[in-house]
């Protein structure tokens, strides 16, 4: 039997999966949990996908591995190979001025025209302009920069520092995929090219494209040893590979977790995918490009070769283990609880920026209870608002893709949340489509096992996704509608 890996590399957690080549079938698992924080060194994120490819059994009898990851997180290098400062997350928001900054001098519309998206915080190029600004002896030092799943592939191909990897800091070996470069606000989904004037204008430093790996590299003219440009990732295609690990595993080219999600499900023409996880995501697989200049839906690449317009919340499920501890009940009871009363919550709305929020882009918000009367305030209302609020923002994202010309014939609901009866049951009476929720599972890291696959055979596998029968739409406009007065 030939096995595959696949990683996610998320917020929360990094989590491994062995599959079949063949069929596709589950073989093992592995995870481990990251630190909280919106600021992280990579260096947990190394030690939980070590973690997690041993509790997933190791990887002596695997022949291909790629990693998918949480997007955006700004990880800068210097020209030894170590991380500077700790990562900035996408969802940390420290840089939404510089956000406010990059846009006052390009345009919206023109950030939309260039490389698909009007930055937000979230963005990779809103924190370089933060790095420049706040630390700029850090950003005098930038002689590379990558994102999660760039930094976690080139360690595993056996890149690092000098003392700390076999192969030592060879930063042109660094790689990264469309669909994540396509997070950065610095590359094009449409031209398929960086936009170089985007990223110096963001750190102030100018940028060239990585040429390739000591010994791999076609084009040794394109190295430039002064150091004067900083290197950004090799941008791989879909079936390309970004070398072997040091015990000859093949790597795959690796993705934004939402674009490996895409991946894993086999999302196809008609299929809108809403994810629960840390972040909450709604995204389709497109044909064509999209530049929305109001900065709403994000024109992403997919892992696929096509297209990933997406919205994304900063408060998803964590609105949820929120109101779980506050009511010190677990996700069990908490879904009990809203499913024991009326849509609508007794006139109870959760509006739960607690994290601000990006989908509206309001990065200083709060959170905020509102309708509340003595007799209203129980767990049950305020279980039902938690998850009513939170799956509203998500019901204005499915409009916004809408808006860009995405047409639904269904909602696949998956990340952690996803898996809660009463996140599932109120969805359906919340959106105005069929919603289907998967089989429990890993898509995100099943997508990196596709990736491994596509990488290994020259082919994308055609395995199976299992799924309940739709749930019946109960669209129930009382939802939405009394949230309208409280936002
Ligand atoms: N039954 C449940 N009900 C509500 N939330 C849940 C449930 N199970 C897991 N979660 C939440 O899902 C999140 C993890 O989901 P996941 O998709 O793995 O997130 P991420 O990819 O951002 O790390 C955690 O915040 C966890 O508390
Ligand atoms: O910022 C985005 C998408 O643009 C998020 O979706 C991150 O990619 C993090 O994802 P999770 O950890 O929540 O899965």
């Amino acid at each position: 039997m030939t096995l595959v890996a696949g990683v996610d590399s998320s917020t929360q957690s990094c989590k491994v999966v062995v599959r079949d080549l063949e069929t596709g079938a589950l073989v093992r698992s592995g995870r481990a949990a990251h630190p909280d924080g919106t600021e992280v060194d990579p260096a947990a994120w190394w030690s939980a996908l070590r973690s997690a490819l041993e509790a997933a059994g190791g990887l002596d009898d695997v022949a291909a591995i790629s990693i998918a990851g949480q997007q955006h997180g700004m990880v800068v290098l210097d020209s030894e190979g170590r991380v500077i400062r700790d990562a900035l997350l996408w969802n940390d928001t420290r840089s939404a001025q510089a956000a406010r900054d990059l846009i006052d001098e390009v345009g919206a519309e023109a950030y939309a025209a260039r490389v698909g998206v009007v930055p937000v915080a979230s963005f990779t190029a809103t924190k370089l302009r933060w790095l420049r600004d706040a630390e700029p002896a850090n950003a005098a030092r930038v002689a590379a920069v990558a994102l999660p799943h760039d930094w976690l592939t080139w360690r595993l191909l056996g890149y690092g520092p000098a003392d700390e990897s076999p192969l030592g800091p060879d930063l042109e070996a660094l790689t990264t995929d469309r669909s994540d470069a396509s997070g950065t606000a610095y590359w094009s989904a449409g031209a398929g090219a960086y936009d170089f004037e985007l990223f110096e204008r963001a750190l102030g430093r100018p940028g060239r494209e990585a040429a390739g790996a000591a010994g791999v590299c076609a084009d040794a003219g394109a190295r430039d040893t002064d150091g004067a440009r900083v290197i950004l990732p090799r941008v791989l295609g879909p079936a390309d590979a970004a070398g072997r690990t040091p015990d000859g595993v093949l790597v795959g080219p690796g993705a934004g977790d939402n674009a490996g999600a895409a991946l894993g499900l086999g999302a196809a023409d008609g299929d809108v995918v809403v994810s629960i996880g840390t972040s909450g995501t709604v995204f389709a697989v497109t044909d064509s490009p999209i530049a929305d200049p109001t900065g709403t839906v994000a024109g992403f690449a997919d892992a696929g070769g096509l297209n990933l317009p997406l919205i994304a919340t900063l408060n998803a499920a964590r609105v949820l283990s929120s109101i779980a501890d506050l009511l010190s009940v677990d996700f069990d009871t908490l879904a009990e609880l809203a499913l024991s009363g009326e849509p609508g919550a007794e006139g109870v709305v959760l509006v739960p920026y607690f994290e601000g929020e990006r989908t509206p882009n309001l990065p200083d918000a709060k959170a905020s209870l509102h309708g509340l009367t003595i007799a209203t305030t129980r767990p049950a209302t305020f279980a039902r608002a938690a998850i009513e609020g939170m799956l509203c923002g998500l019901a204005d994202g499915l409009d916004a893709v809408r808006a860009v010309g995405v047409r639904e014939k269904r909602i696949l609901l998956i990340g952690g949340a996803a898996q809660n009866r009463a996140v599932a049951a109120i969805a359906a009476q919340v959106f105005d489509a069929p919603v289907v929720v998967p089989a429990p599972g890993e898509y995100v890291a099943d997508g990196g096992a596709v990736q491994a696959a596509w990488a290994l055979t020259g082919e994308r596998p055609t395995w199976t996704v299992e799924a309940a029968a739709p749930l019946p739409v109960d669209t129930r406009a009382v939802i939405r509608e009394q949230r309208g007065q409280y936002l």
